[in-house]
């Protein structure tokens, strides 16, 4: 079984070979710790965790990388607003990050480096990088210069001679090309600055992730991620600083995810159209988030709405139900498979073949999310029309309750918890979002429960509408009433 992956550097599905297998060293560009995370922070977290659990899965040892920026112009303006220390802005929100990720089931990167903890090894690479004549310093500052990078563009497909016709010379700068970008920054009154060769003064943004990279990865890493907005010029520049410094190539697969939208436009801060991860986390399972997140292909855009949110929480109730249902179930009769549950059988095989196999084709978490809910389907018939299950076929019903949750829940991070704890949390969470409690409500089902086994249906059938209005689903069965708050 074979990884392929689309590598932006060669625009082409490849097979996946690590350099140095069974090792696998992946980078991911984290968070610029200024503010609360948005959900498209959490696509690129969920994407790369699929990615990291799936390579896990196939028995590489996996050393994955996540930085936080926290030496930035934004952080520097979010502390002089609010009179704060710029490390008490970053801090705040890595922390407010991390805790986050860890609801949406994200596993923890080998990994979580800040750049203001490697001045030293950004002031090297830049020394180097001086020596080598690729970069050079103008009164205090220090810039990388683009034309002496043979490769420049290579990634984006940009070439030099275009990107400079679209730029502004301005004849004041300090740079000697327009293309070429800041290692270093002298200190300005108001910010944070360190010690260097050059003075005081703090890194640019895109010499942290080729110094961490080098430090914790080595010179030629397997896999580099990030969202497509990061392509250029962030990661051109990271190639460049790289390569240019250690001669060797820096990336093998480059990864990049499309971004999340509102109405057609990228969810960012700066156009204010964003929610924050803890808002959905308030009104969503962290499951559906997950899945809302999968359920498009990593590098299409995936347009975010509430309406769509709510489709994926209403295609999780049911695969949930599903679960609760096999959970339960208890042969009613010796037996073994009878033709009925033909079809059943055939879907749970169908899915032990095509949902790794969709992972494994480009991440294709949409198509293995539409396998998971065909079986599903299946499962959810059978288990509706047929009450007299036989011994073999509660067998089946268990065999695929545990498949479901071994490779969706181990690899997507979907179909992982318990189905009574799901439904417990669900109904809480939303429950107190109507001000009511869930022993109230259940105080109301066990009532209408007995009225029912009495024959007193008038009762009943009160208690249902009133229920009813709080957006509560109930179904019967001969044991018990199944619950869930819409
Ligand atoms: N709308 C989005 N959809 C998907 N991924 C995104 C989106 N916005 C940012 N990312 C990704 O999140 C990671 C962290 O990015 P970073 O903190 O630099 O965000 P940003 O682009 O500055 O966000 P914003 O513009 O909202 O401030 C990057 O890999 C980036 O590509
Ligand atoms: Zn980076």
């Amino acid at each position: 079984m074979k990884l392929r992956i689309y590598n932006t550097l060669s625009r082409k599905i490849e097979d996946f070979e690590p350099l140095n297998p069974p090792r696998v060293t992946m980078y991911v560009c984290g968070i610029t710790a200024y503010d609360s995370s948005h959900l498209g922070h959490a696509r690129s977290a969920i994407i790369f965790d699929v990615l990291f659990r799936i390579l896990r899965w196939l028995c590489y040892e996996v050393l994955y990388v996540r930085n936080i920026t926290d030496i930035d112009d934004k952080i520097i303006n979010r502390a002089n607003r609010e009179g704060l220390f710029w490390k008490d802005i970053t801090e705040r929100y890595t922390q407010e990050y991390q805790e986050e990720m860890e609801k949406l089931g994200v596993l923890k990167p080998t990994f979580e480096p800040k750049a203001s903890e490697h001045i030293h090894e950004i002031i090297s690479l830049i020394e180097k990088l001086i020596n080598g004549g690729l970069a050079y310093v103008s009164e205090g500052d220090v810039y990388f210069a683009v034309e002496k990078f043979k490769g420049y563009g290579k990634l984006s497909g940009r070439k030099l001679e275009e990107l400079l016709s679209g730029v502004r010379i301005d004849p004041s700068e300090k740079k000697r090309n327009p293309l070429d970008f800041a290692l270093w920054k002298s200190a300005k009154p108001g910010e944070p600055f360190w010690e260097s060769p050059w003075g005081f003064g703090r890194p640019g943004w895109h010499i942290e992730c080729s110094a961490m990279s080098l430090k914790y990865l080595g010179e030629t890493i397997d896999i580099h991620g990030g969202g497509l907005d990061l392509i250029f010029p962030h990661h051109e520049n990271e190639i460049a600083q790289s390569e240019g410094a250690t001669g060797k190539t820096f990336v093998r697969y480059f990864i990049h995810h499309g971004l999340i939208t509102v109405e057609g436009e990228k969810m960012s801060k700066s156009l204010g159209n964003f929610v924050t991860t803890a808002y959905l986390l308030e009104k969503y399972h962290p499951e559906v988030i997950r899945a809302f997140l999968l359920s498009k292909h990593y590098r299409s855009p995936l347009d975010y709405s509430e309406k769509n949110i709510q489709e994926t929480e209403k295609a999780m109730y049911r695969l949930y139900e599903t679960l609760y249902w096999i959970n339960k179930a208890t042969p009613k009769k010796e037996g073994g498979l009878l033709p009925r549950s033909k079809s059943l059988k055939e879907a749970l095989s169908k899915f032990k073949e095509t949902f790794v196999q969709a992972l494994l084709e480009d991440l294709n978490t949409a198509l293995a999310l539409g396998h998971l809910f065909a079986l599903e389907g299946e499962l959810y018939n059978f288990i509706n029309r047929f009450k007299d299950l036989t011994t073999e076929e509660v067998t089946l019903l268990k065999e695929a309750l545990k498949e479901i949750q071994e490779l969706s829940g181990g690899l997507l991070g979907i179909a992982k918890t318990d189905p009574e704890a799901f439904f417990f949390s669900e109904k809480e969470r939303k429950l107190k979002a109507k001000g009511k409690t869930l022993n109230e409500v259940e105080e109301l089902i066990q009532k209408r429960f007995e009225a029912r086994l009495e024959k007193n249906f008038a009762l009943a059938d009160s208690i249902r509408t009133e229920l009813q209005k709080l957006g509560i689903q109930l179904k019967d069965t001969k044991e018990e009433t199944f619950w869930f708050v819409e």
